[in-house]
């Protein structure tokens, strides 16, 4: 059977495999949604133990979809993936393979982030195999035969196991990390029929959004469960594709078969004006996608120049209505968000890069203060009191959260005192806070004795190193593209600039309006999301641009404006 078209409001056999290929804004949501209630009115294969599976790959979806299902979620469970493999597979199965890896499995409560450990790090032997440490984050594992293999992003040696030891090291603590919940989850149900069958009983139906950004471990897994019983849907679009660096990959999406599976496509595009919808048909050519509803806007338009003057300009013509901007990194996000300018070419780095101190207790201690402020200033509360009370259990009953909430309000009402200050301001305050234990700085007397440290407590902003924070659900006006992913507004400013350290080149980083490679360029997926958030007016603003680009692009129906 070939592919079938569809729209957001049909209906398909629930009994079936499928896969749905759709592009932005087609109304992939909105069929879920549907598919769901149909399901659930009329299935007669769930119950009060067995249910409906929904995973979606951040929790701003599940928001989403749980408000969307309103008072219909009863026999659903709507997670992300890392989250149902934790709480169903993980938790309650670990102890099946905790000695083969030497887990203590008693004390793993949740997975956290990883992040690297000096200490470990120099206990392996990777370091004499010329493995540096930031490569640690590099790390990610695969299926090999009949087991899970550790390999390094980038290297071709096998290193599997001196990162097996490093990673054995949290185990034993009882920290996992999240990419070792996909691995250890596959590794449950390839070796334990009896789980497998549990999680096939519990959920007869497995309902995957945003397909495109699975990574193979998580795709061997559904393809492991999807074998009998439960019926596996899957809906994405591979252009919306942005998460290469996680393992996710375009042709996965395209390769995803099982048997007896039906494949769909849509081909509305329900959000964006007929003027965005053909700007948006130019960058990719595997859907054509129509208006069905023809809604009316103006061109695109590019503006040239710097991103704070073009938000303005934008706001004039706008008026009262909100403008989003959409940035490729963080940094330009939070210059947005901050109102500071942005120099073209800058390293686009995360915080624990860029803070520089060689004292390992005061360097978690200063970056989880900065990001606890950050997160903070835009309302982020829990993430902010989660950041810093890891520093401060032992202050309070709390667990440290009350003092972390004193101590945050305290820095936010004073921030004025130290923000666009050198971190040096800011270390005094901490010093004389005596919450937190950490060696004082050794100052010079003179400027030619001064450490590497004193320069740079003394000479970098607290503005600057604040600006590589990075926001988990960032909701604000102004963010990275990855935090718009499903998210749609009125109007938008979508900022092209260098990569990561390179200053703006043409033919590179407008390549995605001028010579699209949708399947082969992460890049131009990334700007072609970015673009497709836009419901009624679309602006990219760019440093320069040639007359030949100029040309070409009053021809795809973009009008200059400087
Ligand atoms: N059949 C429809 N009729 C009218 N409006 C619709 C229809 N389907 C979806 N919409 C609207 O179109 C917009 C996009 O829908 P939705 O968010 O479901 O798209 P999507 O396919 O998930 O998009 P993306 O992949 O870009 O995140 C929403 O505002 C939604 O309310």
């Amino acid at each position: 059977m070939g592919v079938q078209l569809v729209n957001a409001d049909s209906q398909i056999d629930m009994e079936q495999h499928f896969k749905i290929t759709a592009g932005p804004g087609a109304g992939k949501t909105r069929f879920l949604i549907r598919h769901i209630k149909n399901v659930l009115h009329n299935s007669t294969r769930l119950g009060r133990n067995r249910k409906i599976a929904c995973i979606t790959y951040t929790n701003v979806g599940v928001e989403t979809i749980l408000q969307r299902l309103g008072d219909e979620v009863d026999y659903v469970e709507v997670c992300t993936i890392h989250s149902f493999l934790f709480t169903h597979i993980v938790k309650p199965y670990l102890h099946l393979i905790s000695d083969k890896h030497e887990i203590n499995h008693m004390k793993v409560d949740a997975p956290y982030e990883h992040i690297v450990s000096n200490g470990y790090f120099r206990m392996t032997d990777l370091s004499m195999k010329k493995i540096q440490e930031q490569e640690m984050k590099k790390v990610f594992w695969f299926i090999d035969g009949d087991s899970c293999k550790l390999h390094i992003r980038g290297r071709k040696s096998d290193f599997h196991k001196s990162l097996l030891k490093y990673k054995k090291m949290f185990w034993e603590k009882g920290i996992i990390h999240y990419d070792d919940v996909l691995a250890f989850a596959w590794e449950i149900l390839n070796s334990s029929k009896e789980t497998l069958r549990i999680i096939r009983s519990k959920f007869p139906y497995f309902f995957i959004d945003e397909f495109q950004d699975t990574n193979p471990v998580q795709t061997e897994i559904i393809k492991l469960i999807a074998e009998k019983e439960t019926i596996v849907g899957v809906i994405g679009d591979k252009a919306q594709s942005i998460y290469e660096f996680q393992g996710a990959d375009v042709k996965q999406f395209d390769n995803y078969i099982l048997s007896g599976m039906v494949s769909y496509k849509m081909e509305d595009n329900h959000r964006s004006s007929e003027n965005i919808i053909n700007l948006l048909n130019g960058i990719r050519k595997d859907i054509v996608q129509r208006s069905p509803d023809l809604k009316e806007g103006n061109l695109p338009s590019i503006i040239v120049g710097q991103p704070l003057q073009a938000l303005k300009h934008i706001q004039d013509i706008v008026g009262e209505e909100q403008v989003t901007t959409l940035s490729y990194s963080n940094l330009m996000a939070n210059s947005m968000r901050n109102n500071t300018d942005y120099e073209d070419g800058q390293k686009w780095m995360l915080i624990e890069d860029a803070y520089i101190d060689s004292n390992p207790d005061r360097r978690k201690i200063f970056i989880s203060m900065i990001k606890a402020i950050e997160y903070a200033r835009l309302s982020h509360y829990k993430e902010a009191i989660k950041e810093l009370s890891r520093h401060l259990r032992m202050s309070d009953d709390y667990n440290g959260q009350k003092t972390s909430l004193i101590v945050i309000k305290m820095m936010l009402d004073e921030y004025h005192e130290y923000s666009n200050r050198p971190l040096w301001i800011f270390y005094e305050k901490l010093l004389g806070l005596a919450h937190f234990k950490f060696p004082k700085i050794r100052e010079s007397k003179d400027e030619k004795t001064a450490s590497e440290i004193e320069i740079f407590y003394k000479n970098t902003l607290y503005s600057n190193i604040a600006l590589n924070v990075k926001i988990a659900e960032d909701d604000s006006l102004h963010r990275t593209i990855h935090k718009a992913k499903g998210s749609e507004f009125d109007n938008v400013l979508v900022i092209v600039k260098g990569r990561d350290g390179y200053k703006y080149n043409e033919e590179r980083d407008l390549g995605f309006l001028l010579n699209p490679d949708i399947d082969g360029n992460e890049d131009h997926r990334v700007n072609y999301v970015a673009c497709s958030r836009a419901k009624k007016k679309l602006f990219i603003n760019l440093p320069e641009i040639s007359e030949t680009a100029k040309k070409k692009l009053e021809v795809i129906c973009i009008r200059t404006l400087h």
